[in-house]
């Protein structure tokens, strides 16, 4: 197979020195990682072992500088002996979770990501090759057309999702590998094959590769398969040597493997201090877990074991490497644009529950809408039902937006980190895929039901009239897909939110000079700024100026009559909704659109920002 650019370095070696990982816990804080110490070399499968929440999650993350920003981390992890970044393709990470769209087959999941991530001088015809033999590899040569499947389709199963997930990851055989329960979901079977083609990876095609991985009881075959092992109980190093000597070590200290015993299983029970087991016979006496870990902790810290793993890293951070290289040829800027377009486009499509529904769900209101409101006249009646008409307009797509779109972008903004951290495009890249996909879509949701309720509730006719009513409708839509995309990146999940989003568009609409004129709305706060800054402003404010400029309204008896005024629709625009009438109505649509702007500015600020927020880049010293 063909190498690109940055398979033909040198490989990637890890160490960590004394490592500290502590988290807030009430005015103290709690360690995850507890001065651990070890390296990861080329051409080894090195297997992070433990009970569960021992802290492998949190070893895999600090070595990849993903940290979360709540998580302290002090101590030393190096690079090639470098103080370096992780620079985009030198390594991948599959994360414990699957983060893929539901919509897409597994074929098409592999193929996009091969577009994305491999570079454009590579004939599309050889990405497709590498994704099929990448597939084939994973077993998953029958599931190519199967969609991931989501809430509404059966798809694949949780281990096909796995395999995929790590399709995705080793596409382009990156030098440094992190898989996080990889084989969570398989059958032992599938278990050991998954794992044996990880394990070809770190030796072929001439390239050394680092591979760690955390894994929950694996065979023995699988643990066979391991060249190093890092045994952690709650953050301490029980074990950290080649794998083949922990049995010795576990001998030796009174806890032998029995004959015909899964070692691996072994390890695992006599260090699991959760339960309230007592270990193995330990020198003639039984002991329990917690008394099983201290002795094996102490016994480490004081063996030759350790001291080998210390001359190691101090060695290895003497070598001369030379740099890690910086960049691999990737998909250009415009290429990630694109493909990215091509994939939220198609996904908009498949999704039921977004769009789709919404649609559905708009023209039914939009014909209710209709039937309540029709040919709504001129009379006094009418400048309090267009009024109000327009403000139930404004208020109920923005709430329907939020409802019927914001769990389908949550699942987007996953797919999104994973590959953003992955490094596989630009954050520019997505925010430009996200609009242009979803702008089709927003115009037809809007577009369908604007001009079933425009036409049977007799607004005032015109095109301009028609194009500014389906514009303003646009922009709300759009306004709360910005808001969610916002609200998404920094939320950690739906209900916490649609709870945020909603209170922001609550508090929004409450200002808006709807509910309370803009004139009598307190100063402090409510009119300066929240008032300005309120999209439901300039919406209705646009809304009003297109409804009621030009029209003429009768006052007195409705239909006609002797006593009848004649009353503009601008002086009721002045009077009665205290409407800024020293600019038009395009003004606030143009206003509109800049806070759309904004807001999607905003989100691209923030999650840049929280790259730079995470507490440790691969490379700090503390
Ligand atoms: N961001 C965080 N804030 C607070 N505590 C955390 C955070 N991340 C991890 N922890 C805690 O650190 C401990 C180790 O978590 P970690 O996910 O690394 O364990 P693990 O060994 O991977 O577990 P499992 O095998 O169950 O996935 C857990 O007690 C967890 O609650």
């Amino acid at each position: 197979m063909r190498r690109i650019q940055g398979e033909e370095t040198e490989g990637v070696t890890v160490t960590w020195e004394n490592l500290w990982v502590t988290v807030p816990n009430g005015k103290n804080t709690l360690p995850i990682l507890q001065g651990l110490t070890g390296y990861a070399q080329p051409g080894r499968l090195l297997a992070i072992m433990g009970p569960s929440g021992c802290g492998k999650t949190t070893l895999l993350d600090a070595l990849s500088g993903r940290l979360s920003s709540n998580i302290k981390q002090k101590g030393n992890i190096l690079i090639n002996g470098h103080k370096q970044e992780l620079a985009y393709g030198i390594s991948g990470y599959v994360t414990q979770d699957d983060a893929l769209l539901s919509t897409l087959t597994a074929g098409e999941t592999l193929y996009y990501s091969a577009q994305l991530q491999f570079p454009d001088s590579m004939p599309v015809s050889e990405k497709k090759e590498r994704a099929d033999v990448t597939l084939r590899e994973m077993g998953l040569q029958n599931a190519i057309h199967t969609r991931v499947g989501g809430w509404s389709s059966k798809g694949l199963s949780g281990g096909q999702k796995r395999r995929l997930s790590i399709c995705i990851e080793i596409l382009t055989r990156p030098r440094l590998l992190f898989l996080d329960e990889p084989t969570s979901g398989l059958d032992s079977a599938a278990s050991y094959y998954v794992m044996r083609r990880i394990a070809n990876l770190v030796q072929k095609d001439g390239i050394q590769r680092t591979v760690v991985a955390s894994i929950h009881q694996p065979s023995s075959e699988v643990f066979e398969l391991f060249h190093d092992l890092c045994l952690l109980s709650s953050g301490e190093t029980v074990y950290f040597g080649p794998a083949s000597d922990a049995n010795q070590f576990f001998a030796l200290n009174g806890f032998p493997c029995p004959t015909l015993h899964n070692p691996s299983d072994h390890y695992l029970r006599i260090i699991n201090k959760d339960f309230e087991q007592e270990a193995e016979e330990g020198f003639g006496s039984r002991v329990t877990a917690e008394k099983a870990v201290s002795i094996l902790v102490k016994s480490y810290s004081l063996s030759q074991i350790k001291n080998k793993v210390y001359t190691e890293v101090a060695n290895i951070n003497q070598r001369d490497f030379g740099a890690v290289e910086k960049k691999r040829d990737h998909a250009a800027f415009l290429i990630q644009c694109l493909v990215l377009i091509r994939r939220s486009a198609l996904h908009y499509f498949r999704d039921l529950s977004n769009y789709w529904l919404r649609l559905i769900v708009f023209i039914a209101i939009a014909l209710s809408l209709g039937s309540i409101y029709y040919d709504i006249g001129f009379g006094v009646g009418s400048i309090q039902a267009r009024g109000s008409l327009l403000a139930f307009l404004s208020c109920l797509l923005s709430f329907m937006t939020l409802v019927g779109g914001f769990a389908p972008l949550l699942e987007e903004i996953k797919v999104f980190e994973r590959e953003r951290l992955n490094g596989h495009y630009d954050v520019t890249a997505f925010l430009i895929g996200n609009t242009f996909s979803a702008v089709p879509y927003m115009l037809l949701v809007t577009l369908v039901p604007g001009l079933i309720s425009y036409y049977l509730c007799g607004f005032q006719k015109g095109p301009e009239h028609l194009v500014y009513f389906v514009s303003v409708l646009f922009a709300i839509v759009m306004w709360v897909e910005s808001l969610m995309l916002v609200v998404g990146s920094v939320s950690p999940n739906y209900v916490i939110g649609m709870l945020i989003s909603g209170g922001i568009q609550g508090i929004m609409t409450l200002v808006g000079g709807f509910y309370r004129l803009p004139n009598d709305l307190p100063k402090p706060l409510w009119k300066y700024p929240l008032y300005y800054v309120s999209f439901q402003k300039y919406g209705l404010q646009g809304l009003f100026k297109n409804e009621f400029e030009g029209l003429t309204f009768m006052m007195g008896q409705d239909g006609g009559g002797k006593n009848n005024i004649n009353i503009s629709g601008g002086e009721i625009l002045i009077k009665t909704w205290h409407v800024e009438m020293g600019h038009s109505k395009w003004v606030d649509l143009g206003i509109f659109f800049v806070m759309i702007v904004v807001y999607r500015m905003l989100f691209l600020a923030i999650t840049k920002s929280k790259e730079k927020l995470r507490p440790a880049s691969i490379c700090c010293f503390h």
